[in-house]
């Protein structure tokens, strides 16, 4: 982590959370103090049933509220789709984009994942840019280029440190209890912030790298550690309040 870039943890609740769920919600808020707002950024990223319900719980607390993807156009004919404007009426103030179940269940590929991100800033939101290499191209020892083409691809000029989030999920640990060694994150943290920095100059010295992938209060610490992780997205532990409190008293 760097000591000058304020972390972020943001959850990712995925295709789960009833308006039950606002319960959760509120126990995270509850848990997230000044003291550790003034540390460390927090966020769920809910189903668009709830971006609304989400946000007007949150109103006057410290947790933000994200969508989990958008479409690029600002409306029209595209049935079940949601645009970023419509996040951004409900309250919500970033978009997950390029999530690799995104990118698998519905063949998002770079070029599409950057216009999504270019319509979340067009509705004024931050985009939460997803980048992470399958099991066989790590095996192959293709990790680092894979992850590097797909922030080439993906991230679109005139990203900088306010409108854009890096997230780092290789796919083989997301949800599977494994994780990447402390090297091998900061092998691929290292490289992007390499690749950012060399593209965005100082925007890209301190735009926010997320680590994601079978993050626990377990081993937030240990990944908090790592050079140029600064935060986490975080899944399944995101839909369990004292699961995710703990992740985020890592980042504190
Ligand atoms: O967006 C979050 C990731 O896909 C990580 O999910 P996970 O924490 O359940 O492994």
């Amino acid at each position: 982590m760097s000591k000058t870039i304020k972390p972020l943890v943001a959850g990712n609740w995925k295709m789960n959370g009833l308006r039950s769920h606002l319960d959760v919600y509120s126990a995270i808020a509850d848990g997230v103090t000044a003291n550790l707002a003034s540390k460390v950024d927090v966020m769920i990223c809910g189903p668009a049933t709830l971006t609304y319900a989400l946000a007007q719980a949150g109103k006057g607390r410290a947790v933000l509220v994200g969508g989990e993807d958008c479409h690029t156009a600002v409306g029209g004919a595209h049935t079940g789709d949601v645009s970023a404007e419509m996040l951004a009426d409900a309250g919500a103030t970033a978009v997950i984009v390029g999530h690799s179940e995104r990118r698998t269940d519905h063949g998002e590929a770079d070029e599409i994942v950057k216009a999504k991100a270019e319509a979340a800033w067009r509705a004024g939101l931050i985009a939460i840019i997803c980048v992470g290499e399958t099991e066989t191209e790590r095996k192959s020892g293709n990790a680092v280029s894979v992850v590097s083409g797909q922030l080439a691809g993906s991230v679109p000029d005139g990203a900088t440190a306010q409108n854009s989030v890096i997230a780092y999920e290789p796919v083989w640990a997301i949800g599977t209890g494994l994780t990447p060694t402390a090297v091998d994150v900061e092998e691929i943290h290292g490289e992007m912030r390499k690749v950012l920095s060399a593209r965005f100059d100082a925007e890209g010295d301190s735009m926010r790298l997320l680590y994601g992938g079978s993050v626990k209060p377990a081993n937030a610490s240990e990944l908090m550690n790592v050079a140029n992780v600064d935060g986490a997205l975080v899944g399944g532990a995101s839909l369990k309040a004292a699961d995710f409190l703990g992740i985020i008293a890592a980042y504190a």
